[in-house]
């Protein structure tokens, strides 16, 4: 019954949908200059994208609702995109975003108090249905009932979550959006001006989480936020490409989604001479060689504090210690007067701003003092004199890029030996050459921006942190990671109380997120154990109830490797798995079997580090490229005491390797098996 119902209701708003559609089609798009046209047709364009949005999959979900002292009870459908009847002005379907929505994600069944926050106030009532609807190609595919007022338990809400987690995955991370759990939710929508930090277990949906948060604040403060000034910062390239439907899915553009080292690099250090060492080149060092712990000073506030301390020094001997005098046997300005209007008139502006303020003030008053001369001859020869004085002067303030002033910091610290060449600047050199740039040249309003994601952001160090908070208008920032994943231990932190101490309790707020939504209980518990040789040990990940088969470990002999790792792809391929991967410790260990196994598996790819997309299929990759993405299956190659000893680096490794397997998980290994997974 309940199927024949959304058949018809949604027959009849397709109907609606497509009829709008056609009728906005047909008006050609408005390309002039009349501003009333342009704001028109900038309407009807947002129009069109709702549409064609709704037009794919109109809505995923209803919820019914009695306002309290209201007798009717309202079916609200809720959809990717709101859309309007044009004729009636009636809400058709309502945006995921809109507050009515919230109920939908937010309530389980045992509230009491139920109600959502919309402009005019509270809005309390009784919620008398929940139901998730699928369609296909505008035709109904399935109806699940979440909740029915007065039955007891519908519970459809695991049974559907469980379908949707049970998909195969291609190569691109998917939007959310019908199965947002409780309390994902409540971070999507928590409000915009403070720094959200999320340690979130391997697979809670972070990632997700942050995208379809950076969806939310666009929609509900739309008046204060603009896209171009939010950005997403990713661990690298593959990531990026990994993550870059779900925003478009969501039906937002424009957000620049770009790893950190690329946006010093190209927004900031404008200088040609200036090159970055390869990433690659650098993490392949560190991974592939044994794992020493190194410590990042260059990432440390205490580091960030000597810059500062030195850049203000540098700022005051920036001031060339004279009077000006442009004129002899006349006054001039003294040196008193010229540090009191920097000190006092031209406070909390930056160097090169100060710079200018005092230039523009200094010809002035050379055009003043010019006037005194009574001749009109005898001005002109002031102003002129006047001025060849004033630029003879100026060029003793001699313009100073980043990285000169930090090799000038560094030779003032006597540390001359961490200042890197300049076409080979380090990752970590990155954080004190923004900041210098930012005390030196200073950060124009449009510059700042509205709202900073940090995805991966154990990875990043207080520094850097620190650097990209004074650029950001307020404290809005959504920062996500999880510390059993901090593999690249030489750059990050090791507790979130890092980066809380740097934004103050008051100003931020930390979630955990603990439920795993990508593997099944088996891969979890297995992955879980792996974790017990961390020291400093976040929550371990409880599994969202699905249930596959036991992880397979499995001895080979060395000989035996290349064949083994080929009947296993085989076995994957007639299992119709989409999203096969290979993992190994290192990408040495990569190409030593990757050209024999190609010959056995032609659609084989390799992911190195210098890969720029991920294409899915069958995959061969090192452990540490693995970060960050997900294979319906998984085997992990050589998991053995010489690759994997027990040590803090080799467990993060392997249990990032572990985690991305989302419906099966293979283990081999030829020699002993690795501490880190006996006693399993
Ligand atoms: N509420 C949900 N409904 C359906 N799928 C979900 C939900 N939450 C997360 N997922 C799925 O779980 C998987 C993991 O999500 P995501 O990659 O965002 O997690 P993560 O915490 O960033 O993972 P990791 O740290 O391991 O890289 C994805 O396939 C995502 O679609």
């Amino acid at each position: 019954m309940a199927f024949e119902e959304e058949k018809k209701e949604l027959h009849e708003t397709l109907s609606i949908i497509n009829k709008q559609y056609e009728r906005l089609a047909e008006i050609p798009e408005y390309i002039g200059d009349d501003f009333t046209e342009n704001v028109l047709e900038g309407s009807r364009q947002r129009v069109r994208e709702s549409l064609t949005i709704a037009k794919k999959e109109p809505y995923f979900a209803r919820l019914d609702f009695k306002e309290e002292e209201k007798e009717e009870v309202k079916a609200t459908y809720i959809g990717k995109a709101g859309v309007f009847d044009e004729h009636t002005g009636d809400v058709l379907i309502t945006d995921w975003r809109a507050p009515i929505a919230s109920l939908f994600y937010g309530f389980s069944g045992s509230e009491d108090d139920v109600y959502y926050l919309s402009p005019d106030g509270i809005v309390e009532g009784e919620i008398y249905l929940k139901r998730n609807i699928v369609t296909y190609n505008q035709e109904l595919q399935r109806v699940v009932d979440r909740y029915i007022r007065g039955e007891q338990e519908a519970s459809g809400g695991d049974e559907f979550l469980l379908y949707k987690l049970e998909d195969q995955k291609d190569n691109r991370l998917r939007d959310i959006v019908a199965t947002i759990q409780g309390e994902q939710n409540e971070i999507i929508r928590y409000p915009l001006n403070k720094a959200v930090i999320i340690q979130g277990v391997a697979g809670s949906g972070k990632t997700t989480v942050a995208l379809h948060r950076l969806a939310y604040l666009l929609y509900e403060y739309r008046e204060q936020l603009t896209a171009h000034r939010m950005i997403i910062f990713a661990p690298n390239t593959i990531f990026l490409d990994y993550i870059s439907q779900v925003l478009p899915e969501l039906g937002v553009g424009d957000i620049v989604q770009t790893t950190f080292p690329k946006w010093v690099m190209t927004s900031i250090i404008d200088d040609p001479k200036c090159k970055l060492e390869s990433l690659s080149e650098r993490r392949k060092a560190f991974f592939e060689s044994g794992t020493a712990e190194q410590n990042n000073w260059k990432g440390s506030l205490e580091f960030q504090q000597q810059i500062r301390e030195q850049l203000s020094q540098l700022e005051k001997d920036w001031i060339p210690e004279e009077d000006f005098i442009p004129w002899e046997n006349k006054k001039g300005v003294p040196l008193e007067q010229i540090n009191t209007w920097i000190e006092a008139d031209f406070k909390g502006n930056p160097a090169t701003k100060k710079y200018d303020r005092l230039k523009a003030k200094l010809t002035r008053w050379i055009e003043i003092e010019a006037k005194m001369y009574e001749e009109k001859k005898e001005q002109e020869q002031a102003r002129k004199d006047g001025k060849k004085e004033l630029r003879r002067y100026l060029r003793k303030w001699k313009k100073r890029k980043p990285y000169e002033l930090y090799a000038q910091i560094l030779k003032k610290m006597e540390r001359t030996d961490l200042l890197p060449p300049k076409d080979k600047i380090t990752l970590d050199d990155l954080a004190p050459l923004l900041d210098i740039h930012d005390y030196w040249y200073g950060i124009e309003r449009d510059e700042r921006f509205d709202h900073v994601v940090i995805d991966e952001a154990q990875d990043f160090s207080p520094y850097q942190v620190s650097v990209l908070h004074a650029r950001t208008k307020t404290a809005s920032f959504t920062i996500l990671g999880d510390l059993a994943q901090g593999i690249h231990s030489n750059e990050g932190i090791d507790e979130w109380e890092n980066f809380i101490d740097l934004f103050g309790t008051s100003r931020s707020k930390f979630f955990q997120m603990t439920k795993s939504y990508r593997s099944t209980y088996e891969i979890i518990a297995f992955s879980n154990t792996i974790l017990r040789h961390l020291a400093n040990r976040p929550a371990y990940a409880e599994p969202v109830f699905r249930s596959g088969e036991e992880v397979q470990i499995q001895q080979v002999d060395t000989e035996e490797k290349l064949e083994k790792i080929t009947s296993w792809i085989h076995d994957m391929k007639n299992k119709e798995m989409k999203t096969i991967a290979v993992i190994l410790r290192s990408e040495a260990d990569c190409n030593a079997v990757y050209p024999k196994l190609k010959e056995k598996i032609p659609e084989l790819t390799m992911i190195t580090t210098e890969d720029k997309s991920y294409e899915g299929g069958i995959s061969l990759l090192p452990v540490y490229v693995s970060k960050g993405l997900e294979f319906d299956t998984v085997l992990m190659v050589d998991v053995d005491e010489t690759r994997y000893p027990v040590t803090e680096q080799t467990a993060k490794l392997l249990y990032v390797g572990c985690t991305r397997a989302l419906h099966h998980l293979s283990v081999i290994h030829s020699g002993n098996a690795s501490k880190l997974i006996s006693n399993v």
